[in-house]
């Protein structure tokens, strides 16, 4: 209901009667100014629930405003509050000992009532604003959103101001304007928490850091992701990684715009949105750490289930439909690595969208916890196709970087030609690396290219670089130009001539050009063949 203060004499009403003066009500945009007046003269010290301030000493518990507010309604035998279930999930936070007051202003002939204000006073009565949920006053989100709000604006800030400075681009935004508000003591402890959290994070002495992540479609080759700076043991909280969490109302929610780190809770279907250095942690479906909220339960950490290798990218479960049901578009390297997820349908456009990650070191850990570029190129295909592209991209320095480490530190050992049931069969002549199938020589060829230093080819448009140029003009079309070709028969995109034929093979057409040499059995792709080849022990 609109409301005009402005144009209306109202009554501070009391129950008692005590404090029954007729005041002019205040306009509604004053109401801030007002209240904070009013409280910080502790006007109504002893008062209990007079009509005007209810008061609770909360013990450092939060208080049931509900319970409250329907005191106070059957004690004043008056209609109910209409703003009540707004009072239902507050999540304030409140030190020992706070006493906390809620101010109602009543305009009796229209019997509405709206709750003004919400202060906290902590032992030296310090006073600060709270809440508010007067109806129309002009909040551009819905007032239960404020925290997450406040740690949107927050997050924005200091993402840019921390990671982004680090990265060199732009990394996720919730893009939520800079509101001018003041902030309560709490509201400024979230700001302040989250500034430290990310200037930590930065400093040397961090056990891990930031880096580039172009594995995910919708992000456009801007991602990032965390990685470890030292050997982490398991069932270990990895110190300083974590992130502040807050409830936000569905209506502050935008698809593809600050839903990036957004998370239901299973029992209350309640969404919060988790902002911090975790929310750079990307999902994996055989992750090594896991969310952990132990204490503050707006602060959650992150705990490593297994053990974690420096050098090895951090990963968290988000759960099991973030993706879509069953996460069936999840892009994660355990999902690549066993043809699920979205690589259970593209098969023909997994070098594709494989676009990310250098090939690591393979460890003493079991082979699934190597990441393998999935170029599906063949033979048959290599020589003729210009489309033939397989990005092992190559921040070459890092990747020698981590060879030295290796081989300094021991840590990492290799995989061992004589581990004869591993499927990683190929071996880099220079290191540690090792490679799965055959189908993925070139990719290996990219790499040994690294060892004789060979030119490096910079992308202009972003950080990556490539032994070969044929390669990078490839990644520059396809993440940076967005330049893919369209199947005439059911409107999917790829990257290349090939895949489409690919794709064509599998879903349209039905043909299977790849054969194996030893049973005859035929594929519409090749790495379908070179899958079939690995299970059955059908070399070539
Ligand atoms: C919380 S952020 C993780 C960090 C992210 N890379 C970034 O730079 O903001 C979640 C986003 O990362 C991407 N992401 C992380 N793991 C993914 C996965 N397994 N499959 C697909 N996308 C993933 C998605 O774009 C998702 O919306």
């Amino acid at each position: 209901m609109p409301m005009d203060w402005s144009s209306d004499e109202g009554t501070l009403c009391s129950s008692n009667g005590r404090t029954g003066t007729t005041k002019p009500v205040p306009h509604c945009h004053d109401w801030r100014a007002i209240a904070e007046e009013t409280a910080s003269k502790r006007f109504y010290d002893d008062c209990a629930l007079d009509g005007r301030v209810a008061k609770l000493k909360t013990g450092g518990k939060r208080p049931d405003f509900k319970q409250l507010i329907d005191h106070h309604v059957t004690h004043k035998q008056t209609t109910p509050y209409p703003y009540i279930k707004d009072y239902q999930s507050f999540d304030v936070s409140i030190d020992e000992d706070s006493v906390i007051e809620f101010y109602i202003f009543k305009e009796e002939e229209i019997e509405l009532y709206v709750v003004c204000a919400l202060y906290t006073y902590n032992e030296h009565s310090t006073v600060s604003l709270q809440y508010n949920t007067t109806q129309n006053e002009e909040l551009p989100f819905h007032p239960k959103s404020r925290n997450a709000i406040i740690l949107c604006m927050a997050d924005d800030e200091f993402t840019e101001r921390f990671v982004d400075q680090k990265l060199g681009f732009r990394t996720h935004k919730t893009h939520t304007p800079t509101w001018q508000m003041k902030f309560s003591r709490v509201e400024h402890r979230i700001w302040k928490f989250h500034e430290e959290l990310y200037a930590s994070s930065v400093s040397k002495n961090c056990c891990f850091r930031y880096e580039p992540c172009m594995r995910y479609t919708n992000e456009k080759g801007f991602g990032a992701k965390i990685v470890s700076n030292v050997l982490i043991k398991k069932n270990k909280m990895i110190p300083g990684l974590g992130g502040q969490l807050f409830f936000i109302h569905d209506n502050d929610i935008k698809a593809g715009v600050n839903d990036f780190s957004v998370f239901t809770r299973s029992c209350s279907l309640k969404q919060f949105v988790y902002l911090g250095l975790a929310a750079y942690i990307n999902h994996d479906c055989e992750s090594n750490a896991v969310f952990s909220s132990i204490g503050e339960p707006s602060y959650v950490q992150i705990k490593s289930v297994k053990q974690i290798l420096p050098g090895e990218e951090i990963t968290v479960f988000y759960g099991r439909g973030y993706f879509g049901d069953n996460n069936a578009q999840c892009e994660c390297m355990t999902c690549e690595n066993n043809m699920k997820g979205f690589f259970s349908k593209k098969v023909d456009t997994v070098d594709t969208m494989a676009v990310d990650d250098l090939p690591t070191i393979t460890v003493n850990d079991p082979p699934e916890t190597v990441n393998v570029p999935a170029s599906t190129e063949t033979k048959e295909e290599s020589e003729t196709d210009d489309d033939s592209y397989t990005d092992t991209d190559v921040s070459s320095s890092d990747e020698n970087e981590v060879h030295k480490k290796t081989d300094d530190e021991g840590s990492i050992q290799s995989t061992g030609s004589s581990d004869v049931d591993s499927p990683y069969k190929y071996h880099c002549s220079n290191c540690d690396l090792s490679f799965k199938y055959n189908c993925w020589k070139d990719t290996m060829r990219e790499h040994e290219r690294l060892h004789l230093g060979g030119p490096k080819h910079k992308c202009e448009h972003c950080y990556k670089q490539f032994g070969d140029k044929r390669n990078m003009n490839m990644h520059i079309k396809l993440i940076h130009q967005g330049s893919m070709v369209k199947c005439q028969k059911c409107d999917k995109m790829y990257s290349g001539k090939r895949q489409l034929r690919y794709h064509d093979n599998r879903v349209h057409s039905k043909i299977k050009p790849f054969e194996c040499n030893i049973c005859a059995e035929r594929f519409p792709v090749p790495c379908m063949l070179s899958v079939h080849r690995l299970k059955m022990d059908h070399k070539e």
